[in-house]
């Protein structure tokens, strides 16, 4: 995936990627991205909703838990048994809702290995990290690092990737971006430090760099299912539309390849057929409070030239785009 001279240009440090780091996940898109959902659990619906959801991996908020561990136990293990599964119990000070001691955090932490997820993912700065790496097994460690409020100089950054690189299997720094440039400086981690590196900006500053990084060779890249866990964070169908639009899909080999392919597509088609219908219903108020005609024929007809080989799916469409300019 090569990047535009303007964009090497504008981000020295993003030129140096182009290696993918890919992962093992059980559910690996070829070009490596894992699309995550990201789920505050609060009680067993909460996962039991989720497992639901047209993503391959599972980023399971525990920091949200109202009820104790022991009633959402076997819904967790059905997760890791059916998804890729990350166990996430953010701390506070990097924009969870613990709202325990870190003692507490690191038993929890001790007994969802139990499960043994696919990933754990601690803060690399936390006071428990180390316990908690010694204790992963076979799950693999995100050593994460998060800044709710800004990105720092790029020199600080790649200290935060550096130090995370040291316990983590795959180092993740996700930071606000108060501006789009805040983007560039974070997404050039990724394929600068020795592990595989998440790294992306929130907020809608940043919201493009949830894409950039999976073209970037980024491994996991999080999506909401409905709640959002963090600003900028877009829902999976926007997602699937977004790497579509800039070519990205997955390949694969083999019947349940293409299927999970096709999934793929066909949530990005329902995305864009979404907001079609959306343009379509502001349109027909705005006709209606200017006092014009809902029909067009003239512009039924060049839509419909456009359409080539997908005429009749068109036809359905604009039928469907009609109805809902009359009753908006
Ligand atoms: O670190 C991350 C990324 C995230 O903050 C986001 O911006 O999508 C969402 C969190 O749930 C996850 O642990």
């Amino acid at each position: 995936m090569g990047l535009t001279p303007r964009v090497r240009r504008a981000a020295p440090g993003l030129y140096k990627t182009g290696v993918f780091y890919i992962l093992k996940p059980r559910h690996q898109w070829p070009h490596g991205v894992l699309i995550c959902g990201a789920v505050p659990v609060r009680k067993a619906r909460d996962v039991e909703r989720a497992l639901e959801a047209p993503v391959p991996c599972l980023e399971l908020r525990l920091d949200y838990l109202e009820a104790g561990l022991v009633e959402v136990r076997r819904v967790l293990e059905e997760a890791v048994a059916r998804r890729t599964v990350i166990f996430t119990v953010r701390r506070r000070e990097e924009g969870g809702a613990w709202r325990g001691g870190e003692e507490e955090r690191a038993e929890l932490y001790l007994k969802l290995l139990d499960l043994s997820p696919h990933y754990i993912d601690v803060e690399a700065e936390s006071p428990i990290i180390r316990q908690v790496a010694g204790a992963k097994g076979g799950s693999r460690l995100i050593a994460s690092r998060h800044d709710f409020e800004k990105t720092p100089p790029l020199e600080v950054l790649t200290q935060w990737a550096r130090r995370a690189a040291e316990l983590g299997d795959v180092v993740k720094i996700v930071t606000y971006a108060r501006e789009p440039g805040d983007g560039l400086r974070v997404l050039s981690l990724i394929g600068a430090a020795p592990k595989p590196t998440v790294a992306f900006a929130m907020g809608p500053a940043g919201a493009y760099t949830r894409v950039a990084a999976a073209a970037l060779g980024s491994p996991i890249m999080y999506v909401s299912l409905g709640e959002a866990t963090a600003p900028g964070q877009i829902s999976a169908d926007a997602y699937y539309a977004a790497l579509l639009a800039v070519g990205i899909a997955p390949e694969g080999e083999g019947l349940p390849a293409m299927r999970e392919a096709l999934d793929w597509i066909d949530g990005g088609l329902m995305y864009l057929l979404k907001r079609r219908l959306e343009v379509c219903r502001d349109m027909g108020r705005l006709k209606k409070a200017a006092g014009l005609a809902i029909y067009d024929d003239a512009r039924e007809a060049q839509v419909l030239r456009r359409a080539g080989d997908f005429k009749q799916i068109f036809e359905l469409v604009v039928q469907m785009c009609k109805a809902v300019q009359i009753v908006a």
